[in-house]
């Protein structure tokens, strides 16, 4: 069995992903927008109670067929394509920052800015919003590579604070492999002073064999 690495959504059918994917990352947007302002407002309990209703009627606007537990969405490819609904790089996850990736030589950089609703001690973010980041900046780097592995070890090490509404700057590479087993280093740093590291991970991926893969993942198509 043989997965390869996804591939762009095919030309037929892809104008209308690129629709798909471009509301979604409009809903995701204002869903982002409505956590931020949930997470910081004042309002009184009477208004509160108010929102609470209009969420409520909302969210029963959004019927019809829901994807089934284990079902990779049309939007998305896996591994190694879009993530939509990731809590780490998904445009359309309320839970996102949304992180943005791009390669470099050396594996990848993540982008991304921390809010309120990301925080733990009060004014930083949640240390375990910081192993989120890392683990999946680590696990892409592996992807990107050609080794896709699941997460079986992850190292913290939380040198100071990660400060939030700052610009972050997020590295993940390979540092090396040995049969199904791909070790992967990664930091962050404010994206104004990427010389100095707040907080550091080593982490080791497996990638499953094959009767693991297609246990876990039923949706992954085959390639003969
Ligand atoms: C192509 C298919 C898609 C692949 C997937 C792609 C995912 C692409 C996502 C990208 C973006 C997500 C980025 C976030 C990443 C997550 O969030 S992953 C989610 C969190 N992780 C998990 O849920 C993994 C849970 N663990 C498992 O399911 C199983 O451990 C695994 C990964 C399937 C491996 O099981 P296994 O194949 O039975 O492994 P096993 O034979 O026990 O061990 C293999 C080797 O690893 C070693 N090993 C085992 N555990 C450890 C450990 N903790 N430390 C060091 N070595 C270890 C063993 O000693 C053994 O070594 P050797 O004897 O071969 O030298």
């Amino acid at each position: 069995m043989h997965i390869p690495l996804a591939e762009p959504p095919a030309a037929a059918g892809a104008e209308h992903l690129e629709q798909q994917q471009a509301a979604i990352t409009r809903l995701g947007h204002e869903l982002r927008a409505l956590v931020e302002a949930t997470v910081r407002t004042a309002a009184s309990a009477d208004t509160l109670h108010r929102v609470a209703d209009g969420v409520r009627h909302v969210t029963g606007q959004l019927t019809g067929r829901r994807r089934a537990r284990t079902e990779i969405p049309e939007v998305d490819g896996f591994p190694g394509g879009p993530r939509m609904y990731s809590p780490v790089v998904g445009a359309g996850s309320p839970l996102a920052p949304p992180v943005r990736i791009t390669p470099t030589d050396d594996g990848l950089i993540g982008h991304c800015t921390l809010g309120i609703a990301h925080e733990g001690p009060p004014g930083y973010g949640h240390g375990g919003m910081s192993a989120m980041l890392l683990d999946e900046l680590m696990g892409q780097a592996c992807t990107a590579a050609g080794t896709p592995g699941l997460t079986v070890s992850l190292q913290m090490r939380y040198h100071q604070p990660i400060p939030l509404e700052t610009p972050l700057r997020i590295v993940g590479r390979v540092t090396g492999t040995d049969k199904r087993k791909i070790f992967a280093a990664g930091t962050i740093t404010t994206q104004a002073d990427p010389s100095t590291d707040l907080v550091t991970a080593d982490a080791v991926f497996i990638t499953p064999d094959p009767d693991r893969t297609r246990a876990l993942f039923p949706g992954l198509e085959e390639e003969a």
